[in-house]
């Protein structure tokens, strides 16, 4: 299976048009105002229409009703992403309220933290593993932080349902994270990025022809 790959935090015609032409198999949307990815229903309803064949991911923190409608109101998504510390009944209510497949982020510093993971049997359709930066390392934010966890700890796991690896991926070591984790799927933001939330058109396509050359 080839490897596949998402871009996470796109906010503008053009890199949105650089990720789906360097291949992109899911374009992540954030809807968290504390984010400098962050991106309006209207945004995403705009820039959303030149997604291609790519999975449009829409990413909440802890999102209430009121702010899941309002986006998906605005905007077409396919899968809702929540990176916050949403229990497995309220994903679970989410995917029901929405209709569309829950991705639950589990955030990662050490093995004890693969023991949340069970409880979201049934209750997140994908999983996505990121790094739960040490104080004062990345922007202080939920994820998008560019930090990464150390990846021989999926090394031989195995859940029942698909997941990705994200946290402080770029072009240079998404071979070597690939090879340790066993990813079948990887998850970018700040490595394709010249700025916190200034995606990098040359950089998303370095990204997805290193993903691609694997
Ligand atoms: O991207 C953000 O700004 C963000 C803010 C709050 C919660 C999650 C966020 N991003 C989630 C993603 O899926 C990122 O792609 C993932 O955390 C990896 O980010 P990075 O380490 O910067 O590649």
């Amino acid at each position: 299976m080839k490897l596949q790959a998402k871009i996470c935090g796109l906010n503008t015609p053009e890199v949105v048009d650089a990720a789906v032409r360097g291949g992109a198999d899911a374009i992540g949307f954030v809807f968290y105002p504390p984010s400098p990815r962050s991106i309006s229903p209207e945004t995403a309803a705009s820039i959303g229409r030149q997604t291609g064949r790519a999975t449009r991911v829409g990413l909440f923190v802890d999102p209430d009703d009121g702010w899941l409608d309002a986006v998906l109101t605005g905007a077409a998504l396919d899968m809702i992403q929540l990176h916050g510390s949403e229990t497995p009944q309220r994903a679970a209510a989410i995917g029901s309220r929405t209709g569309l497949p829950v991705m639950k982020a589990i955030r990662i510093r050490g093995p004890e933290d693969f023991g949340a993971v069970d409880a979201y049997d049934g209750a997140a359709d994908w999983l996505l593993f990121d790094a739960k930066p040490p104080k004062g390392q990345g922007h202080g934010l939920p994820g998008g932080n560019g930090v990464a966890f150390d990846w021989r700890l999926l090394a031989g796991r195995k859940w029942n349902r698909p997941w990705m690896l994200s946290g402080g991926l770029d072009a240079e070591n998404v071979a070597e994270a690939v090879r340790i984790s066993g990813a079948a799927w990887v998850d970018v933001s700040s490595g394709v990025e010249s700025a916190p939330g200034t995606k990098d058109p040359a950089r998303i396509a370095k990204f997805l022809d290193a993903v691609k050359s694997l």
